[in-house]
């Protein structure tokens, strides 16, 4: 087997020492020859490369070289993989994001309406210059994505780079809802079969089959109604943010009991509750720096004062572990059946061939092979298509510096729909975003 280079981009990301574990526990899956860590900035990543220099010597002893370095040239030349997570903006733009809507009245998140929107808008710009600088030093590499939004990222990457075939945007969302079926079902995550349609944070398990073809899914479905749905990955088990939203899981299956829906449709299916619900001056982006950002701070701290990671709190958790095995069916021509984000072509047959669609694919040496999903239901097809043109408009809007594309994007939205409100959120971000977005006329 051959052993990989590879490159983690946004180092200083607070999911960095988990994706560590991830990469240890998977070693054998996906083994490594070197491991460089690349970030913009030095000081943010210096306290995971130090602490993770120390994890590796006691738990990775095989790595033949672990760097990190600011230098593009020194990061990506050679490399085979580059897994990115980046934040434009950071943290305290986030929050920004989540507070502006809020104000107006309308859901504040980091991914999803008027917020998603304006972390598009700052993500496109480092993310196109990003994959330039992999491509000018390693024009082979695969470019795993978890940049967020996800779905503004994968169509902004697809119309800039559309012949790039080596070039996968993933979402976690999904394996970890798998995680809580399972639980329920007792039964492996890793033994379990979706069928999925939608597109990034906005989709539908239509089905759950066990790999000797038993089908789970209405006892699933029984089970979540009857006892509740909660949150089961380590990672965000003890997170009440996160149960309150796996509890809404619940109530959208009632609503709706066709389908098991992605987490994130709450904020498309009941906006003013998920508005009324929040604290402006407590939103997720202050509970995440005030909780994970300071966990992981505090971990890595430990670590290299004490000059080992025996003591540190530290596990693996399914964002890392998703990305390792899909790295591994890629690398080795697995196969293996992961949902990702791909162009549609087809695949869901009444949806726009160019729309990113995320769909359970078979991961292999010539990437994604996505299965066939057909016609889905009127429902679904009408919601999807004005995401979708929300999420083109978005896209549209930052290559032709367009603000009135902005305001038919929100507008389209269903966290918006009031022109009016589009228009006075829209205003507000520019504001807070000038120096990252671009020109709007
Ligand atoms: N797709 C998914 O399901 C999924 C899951 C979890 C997190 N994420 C995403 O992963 C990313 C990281 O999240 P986080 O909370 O750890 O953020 P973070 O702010 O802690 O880390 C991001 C890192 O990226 C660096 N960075 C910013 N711009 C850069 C650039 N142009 N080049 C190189 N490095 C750059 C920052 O300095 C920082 O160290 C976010 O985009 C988040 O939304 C996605
Ligand atoms: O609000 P945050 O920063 O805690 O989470 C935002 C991200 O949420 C999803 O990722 C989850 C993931 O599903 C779960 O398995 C675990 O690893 O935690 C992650 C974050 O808590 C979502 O898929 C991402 O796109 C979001 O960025
Ligand atoms: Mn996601």
């Amino acid at each position: 087997m051959k052993k990989q280079r590879l490159v983690i981009a946004g180092s200083g990301s607070t999911y960095t020492m988990g994706m560590m574990m991830s990469l240890i526990e998977e070693k054998d899956r996906f083994p490594l020859k070197e491991i460089v860590f690349y970030d913009t900035d030095a000081e943010r990543q210096e306290r995971n490369a130090k602490a993770t220099e120390i994890l590796m010597q006691e738990r990775y002893p095989e790595l033949e070289s672990f760097s990190y370095t600011t230098d593009k040239e020194e990061a990506f030349k050679e490399a085979d993989f580059v897994f990115v997570q980046i934040r434009t903006g950071g943290l305290s733009m986030r929050e920004k994001d989540e507070q502006i809507p809020l104000k107006h009245g309308v859901v504040g998140q980091e991914t999803c309406g008027p917020g998603g929107m304006a972390y598009g808008l700052r993500s496109i710009k480092d993310m196109i210059q990003l994959v330039n600088d992999i491509r000018t030093y390693a024009p082979n590499a695969w470019i795993l994505n978890y940049t967020n939004p996800a779905a503004i990222v994968a169509v902004a990457l697809k119309k800039e780079f559309p012949h790039d075939s080596r070039l996968l945007n993933i979402c976690d969302m999904p394996i970890a809802i798998m995680i809580s079926y399972a639980k329920i079902l007792e039964l492996d995550v890793w033994n379990l079969v979706p069928e999925y349609f939608g597109l990034n944070h906005f989709g539908w398990f239509t089905k759950i089959y066990d790999k000797q073809g038993n089908d789970h899914t209405e006892r699933l479905k029984s089970l979540i109604i009857e006892k509740g749905f909660t949150p089961e990955d380590k990672e965000i088990a003890n997170d009440v943010s996160w149960q309150q939203t796996f509890a809404q899981a619940r109530q959208m299956l009632m609503d709706f009991p066709e389908f098991l829906p992605n987490t994130y449709l709450q904020y498309y299916l009941y906006p003013e509750q998920m508005t009324a619900k929040e604290d402006p001056n407590r939103t997720r982006a202050r509970q995440v720096i005030e909780g994970r950002q300071k966990r992981v701070h505090n971990i890595c701290d430990q670590i290299i004062e004490q000059g080992t990671a025996e003591a540190a709190d530290l596990h693996v958790d399914i964002h890392g572990v998703f990305m390792v095995k899909a790295a591994a069916s890629l690398a080795y021509n697995l196969n293996d059946r992961f949902i990702v984000i791909t162009e549609n072509n087809g695949i869901i047959s009444n949806l726009p061939d160019d729309a990113m669609v995320e769909v359970p694919s078979s991961l292999t040496a010539n990437g994604p092979k996505p299965f066939a999903i057909g016609e889905i239901p009127t429902f679904y097809k009408g919601l999807i298509e004005g995401q979708y043109a929300y999420e083109k408009l978005v896209t549209e809007a930052y290559f032709e510096g367009s603000y009135q594309k902005l305001i038919q994007a929100l507008t389209l939205n269903r966290t918006v729909i009031s022109p009016d409100k589009a228009k006075a959120i829209v205003d507000d971000l520019i504001e807070v975003n000038r120096p990252y977005w671009p020109n709007l006329t």
